[in-house]
């Protein structure tokens, strides 16, 4: 399965958010989007699930063009940027409702073995981040947006989410976007930057410098 977003055009009031964006994402990839605080990352990501829309977007699946948005075609599964779950949710709860294995997820992280009647509101940032990525990610849907996935999460939680990750992608296409940047260039098959509106496609690290996503030297240090 391939998904492509091509000619978004995106304005908030009168300002330009996006234009001149292209992403493709497929079955077995990981793609990676990088870019500045507010160069439009999440909302290109809602967008591409059909929660946001924009004043012009042309979505191909399977090279047909798509007119429904993504969510409503039960394909998709998102993790917003801030919480997924409401506060007083039990745990035990959230994974009935997304039919989740809570032994596979205490395989992963055993750490969490004695949260599963507690309301995922008593969990700290990191920990609450882990269960929503886990829980978002192993949906059986072909495609996996991730808005920030590492954020507030441990370095150790990182891996082994790194790790589920990749294997997810078997199945799926999957697309991350991180302030991690490290962390995301180290799984993803293909990178994009977002900069003034548009995406670019990454094809040498360099050109993160390059383009000032970087400052020079970074990517060495
Ligand atoms: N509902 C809205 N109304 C007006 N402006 C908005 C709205 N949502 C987002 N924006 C603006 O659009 C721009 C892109 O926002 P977005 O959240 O997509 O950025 P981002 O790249 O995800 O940033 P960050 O890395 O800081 O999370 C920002 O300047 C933001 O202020």
């Amino acid at each position: 399965m391939i998904i492509e977003l091509d000619s978004v055009e995106l304005y908030f009031n009168e300002r330009r958010i996006l234009n001149g964006i292209y992403l493709k994402a497929e079955t077995g990839h990981i793609v990676g989007l990088l870019g500045r605080n507010g160069s439009g990352k999440s909302c290109l990501l809602q967008i591409l699930f059909g929660s946001l829309r924009p004043k012009y977007k042309f979505v191909k699946l399977d090279d047909e063009p798509l007119t429904k948005p993504l969510y409503a075609l039960n394909i998709a599964s998102y993790l917003p940027q801030h919480h997924l779950a409401p506060d007083h949710l039990k745990i035990k709860t959230l994974f009935q409702i997304m039919k989740l294995d809570w032994e596979d997820f205490i395989s992963h992280f055993e750490n969490f073995q004695t949260y599963h009647n507690a309301r995922i509101g008593r969990l700290s940032g990191g920990e609450r981040r882990v269960i929503e990525t886990y829980a978002v990610l192993k949906q059986k849907r072909k495609i996996i947006l991730l808005d920030e996935p590492f954020s507030n999460i441990a370095p150790l939680h990182i891996e082994k989410i790194k790790a589920l990750i990749i294997s997810e992608k078997l199945n799926k296409a999957i697309m991350i976007t991180d302030h991690y940047y490290r962390d995301v260039i180290d799984i993803c098959d293909d990178l994009y930057l977002l900069n003034n509106g548009c995406t670019k496609k990454i094809d040498k690290l360099a050109e993160l410098e390059d383009y000032k996503y970087l400052n020079p030297g970074k990517l060495k240090s």
